[in-house]
């Protein structure tokens, strides 16, 4: 289905378009010519070679079947497409399905979330629909779980939460890294051993997680049980309040989310 479509891609030099592209085009979802870009800075060198790139919105907008918005939210309700009812999908933070709409000239519209993370086809996209694209769900399935997992969401704030703890990759998962090779640092190991160490622990956990298996609340639970070194560790976090850090964190960045809407 997605295959016999022309998709446009509106900030398709960007880092966010050009990941997505880049998975559609390596899961053979879709030829490269059959994927045109229409972006302001022009061309980016990592775009597949067969990807036509144009400057003006209504070239691309004439061409197209499908047209995925991901420019950056400041100033983006402002657009107007006028895309005679074709598909309009977006990736935007922040900009709400009534925005899209509005910038689409009709509510043929999808709001999602995705990540960079599309490249290697390892995103979650998930995504919300507006009644007008009620018949779009398959196509839709098709464009975001060839880039990685997808799920159809029925309450537009949940985007929201989304954007804010899978939209970045690696996002806070770098934060704990980080602090993790801090930690061996200062126990004296040395920096570049350090970093390995972690970058081997998180590709491990990160297979060991994305492959399935028990939930990550059993997992902690066994180690805890298991009462040994790592148990010990876990306790004194909880009883820091770790899990309290984490919320209060992720709570600001889809407060941020929220606030992106007013200010497009
Ligand atoms: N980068 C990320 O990790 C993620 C980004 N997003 C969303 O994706 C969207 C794009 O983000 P990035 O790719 O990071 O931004 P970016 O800055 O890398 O790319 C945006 C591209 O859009 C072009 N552009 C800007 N205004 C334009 C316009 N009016 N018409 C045509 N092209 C225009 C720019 O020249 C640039 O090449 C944003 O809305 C962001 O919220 C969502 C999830 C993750
Ligand atoms: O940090 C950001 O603003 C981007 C948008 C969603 C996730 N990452």
């Amino acid at each position: 289905m997605l295959g016999d479509k022309i998709l446009g891609v509106i900030g398709g030099s960007g880092q966010l378009g050009c990941a997505i592209i880049q998975g559609l085009v390596a899961a053979n979802a879709l030829p490269a010519n059959r994927i045109l870009v229409s972006n302001r800075s022009g061309a980016r060198g990592d775009l597949p070679d067969t990807v036509r790139v144009v400057t003006d919105h209504a070239e691309l907008v004439a061409a197209c079947d499908v047209i995925l918005l991901s420019v950056p939210p400041t100033g983006a309700s402002e657009m107007r497409l006028r895309a005679d009812g074709k598909l309009v999908l977006s990736v935007m933070a922040g900009v709400t399905i009534d925005q899209l709409a509005e910038i689409a000239g009709h509510d043929r519209v999808i709001r999602a979330m995705s990540s960079p993370a599309a490249a290697e086809q390892l995103a979650y996209s998930p995504y919300v629909l507006r009644t007008g694209a009620r018949d779009d769900a398959a196509l839709t399935e098709e464009l975001f779980g060839a880039i990685g997992k997808t799920d159809a969401l029925h309450e537009e704030a949940q985007l929201d939460v989304f954007t804010a703890i899978t939209g970045p990759v690696p996002g806070f998962v770098a934060l704990f890294a980080d602090a993790m090779i801090g930690f061996a640092r200062d126990q004296g190991v040395d920096g570049d051993v350090a970093e390995r160490a972690v970058r081997q622990l998180f590709l491990a956990a990160g297979n060991e997680m994305g492959a399935g298996g028990p939930s990550p609340a059993k997992q902690v639970q066994w180690m805890i049980d298991y009462a040994g070194t790592t148990a010990a560790g876990l306790e004194a976090m909880k009883a820091a309040g770790v899990e309290d850090v984490i919320d209060k964190g992720l709570a600001a960045a889809v407060e941020k989310a929220r606030r992106i809407a007013e200010a497009s």
